[in-house]
């Protein structure tokens, strides 16, 4: 087993992602650590080193700690410690044994509306307490979602656990993305994001749309052949409600995936207005259920105003501050920044403003690029993204390379322009697991869309909107769009003020200043042919064959046991003949 820092000890590898690699591992006999008992395996994500050398996200890790380490709900991967020793920076996690969310989707195919809505509850949940602590996520995707199963009435169970709280941020620090980079998964990334606007907790309710869509229909709702068709996507287009999505479960997607975040629900409204779905479309629903699922665009409040966490800002405006860890004395973490008072002056001279929103203020900008130099956001989002489409980006991304948007953004339709999409029950040939022990049906028993629409009373008389716009019925044809059009070319309908694009310095001498400053650019394949590394390993087989085979010939006595063959073969057909005379 290999050390880690002074406590752990590496077991074998779990996996790596963009940001780092996760080892199954345990504490040294001889070392205690608070919070994990002797012996008990844990998961320890070690972060890439270039993450680790980077004093900002260092002083991001040591900040977060007290958060991160408090962070505790039953659908959250328990974070146990942090280290940061020497050249190290990982953090210590429970072990969750099951796959993710990613894997199991791909192994076993799409949930039923009822599960998806079941399973996308718990993980509202656990945003609903992260941001409540000032937590955003900010990539949330079904491969930071673990599954572990437990057993209920003798039975298994799946349990989604939300990993990798606070990861995105540390990446997205000025040292790391300060050339134009960009932290996000392009099919999970909100378009705000995209856009290099604030990001809040909406972000996360984004997310969660897009991984509900995902888990019930197999596939996130905005493709492209590149990160940057995307990343146009989520800013121009609107999703397609699919044909078979009943409705309620869509009018929750719908908005969660609003362009604008104040329309987005809050995460607590979206668990509550999730449950109200899971219980309204099964088979077996009651009428009431049928229609508080139909009524669920009212429960989805979006968050309320928020108010300024004392604490947090606090911290936050002094980073050499250190939180209460709740028992947990991380004297290692500390004691790395002794001395290190240059950093903390780096950060203790850009005092970020109170944020709001309650969330984790934004990230300070670097400071020695002069806000004249800076790129443009897009610039900044776009350069990043890079062809893997389920992985967090932390990469490079050459704007020259972008050229037009491979979407064009599509000029903006009012809800009720679109084709109604009847609901259609499910098909009978859904084979999702259930979860066990919820309200939910199997669908193909009859249900939700044989309910006759006379029986549901009119959507005026539905539960009046509670302080929010409810979202009108798709296939009520309504006069009034429910989103203000939004002229296609320009994204976003508002800005009064310049656009940062419009200030950006000439971009031939931005890009080679860019060039002068970014070391860590790497050569990018200009084209991707596939199939052509198979192509060049079989040519290069063949060659080799062919060599070794020239070699056979000429230096071996290959060619006088040929001679041999050849003379038994000739005299064996002879002697054949003879015997029978033909
Ligand atoms: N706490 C944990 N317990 C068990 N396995 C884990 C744990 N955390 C992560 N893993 C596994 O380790 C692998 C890599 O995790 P990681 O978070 O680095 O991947 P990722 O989410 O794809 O990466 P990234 O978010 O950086 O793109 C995943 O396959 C995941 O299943």
């Amino acid at each position: 087993m290999r050390p880690v820092g002074s406590k752990y000890l590496l077991e074998e590898t779990l996996g790596r992602g963009a940001t780092g690699t996760v080892w199954r591992a345990q504490v040294r006999p001889d070392v205690q650590v608070p919070g994990i008992e002797p012996g008990r395996p844990v998961a320890i994500k070690i972060l890439r080193e270039e993450l680790a050398a980077d004093p900002d996200v260092v002083m991001r890790f040591l900040r977060e700690r007290s958060v991160l380490l408090r962070l505790t709900h039953p659908n959250i991967v328990r974070v146990r410690d942090l280290v940061v020793e020497g050249e190290l920076l990982a953090l210590v996690m429970d072990l969750v044994d099951g796959p993710d969310l990613f894997r199991y989707l791909r192994s076993n195919g799409p949930f039923s509306p009822i599960a998806g809505a079941l399973l996308m509850a718990q993980i509202a949940d656990a945003l609903a307490a992260s941001h409540a602590d000032g937590v955003v996520h900010r990539d949330l995707k079904p491969a930071n979602v673990l599954l572990a199963s437990t057993e209920v009435d003798g039975g298994e169970q799946m349990h989604p656990m939300l990993t990798d709280f606070g990861i995105a941020r540390l990446a997205d620090s000025p040292g790391i993305t300060r050339t134009h980079e960009f932290v996000g998964t392009p099919a999970y990334v909100a378009p705000e994001s995209a856009d290099g606007r604030p990001q809040t907790a909406a972000v996360d309710v984004y997310g969660a749309g897009i991984m509900l869509y995902e888990l019930v229909t197999g596939r996130p709702p905005f493709q492209g052949d590149s990160p940057v068709a995307i990343l146009h996507a989520h800013i121009a287009q609107d999703p397609e409600r699919p044909r078979t999505m009943p409705e309620p479960l869509w009018t929750v997607i719908e908005r969660c995936l609003r362009k604008n975040p104040d329309e987005r629900p809050s995460a607590v409204s979206l668990a509550g207005a999730l449950r109200v779905v899971a219980a309204g479309v099964g088979v077996h629903a009651s009428p009431a259920a049928v229609d508080a699922a139909l009524a669920v665009g009212a429960l989805l409040l979006p968050e309320p105003r928020p108010v300024p966490q004392p604490e947090l800002l606090q911290t936050w405006s002094d980073p050499t501050q250190v939180l209460p860890t709740g028992g947990y004395d991380p004297a290692a973490a500390t004691r790395m920044f002794e001395g290190a008072e240059d950093r903390t002056q780096l950060m203790g001279s850009q005092q970020p403003a109170p944020d709001p929103t309650r969330m984790m203020p934004p990230v300070p900008a670097a400071p020695a690029v002069a806000q004249s130099e800076a790129p443009h956001p897009w610039q900044t989002q776009l350069r990043a993204a890079r062809d893997r489409n389920q992985q967090t980006e932390v990469g490079y991304f050459d704007a020259q390379e972008l050229g037009p948007p491979q979407v064009a953004p599509r000029p903006y339709q009012p809800y009720q322009q679109q084709a109604p999409q009847p609901y259609q029950p499910y098909p009978p040939q859904d084979r999702r697991p259930q979860q066990q022990g919820q309200q939910g049906r199997r669908p193909d028993q009859g249900g939700y869309a044989q309910r006759p629409q006379a029986d549901r009373p009119p959507y005026g008389q539905q539960q009046p909107p509670q302080g929010y716009q409810a979202y009108p019925p798709p296939a009520a044809p309504q006069p009034a769009p429910v989103r203000r059009p939004e002229p296609a070319p320009q994204h976003r309908p508002e800005p009064p003020a310049p656009r940062p694009r419009e200030r950006a310095p000439e971009p031939v001498r931005e890009r080679e200043r860019e060039r002068e400053r970014e070391p860590r650019r790497r050569s990018r394949n200009r084209m991707y042919i596939p199939g052509l590394g198979c192509l060049k390993g079989c040519l290069m087989v063949l060659l080799i064959l062919a060599v070794a085979g020239v070699a056979l010939w000429n230096f071996t006595p290959l060619p006088q046991y040929w001679d041999d063959v050849h003379g038994w073969y000739d005299s064996a057909v002879t002697w054949v003949r003879s015997v029978t005379g033909k």
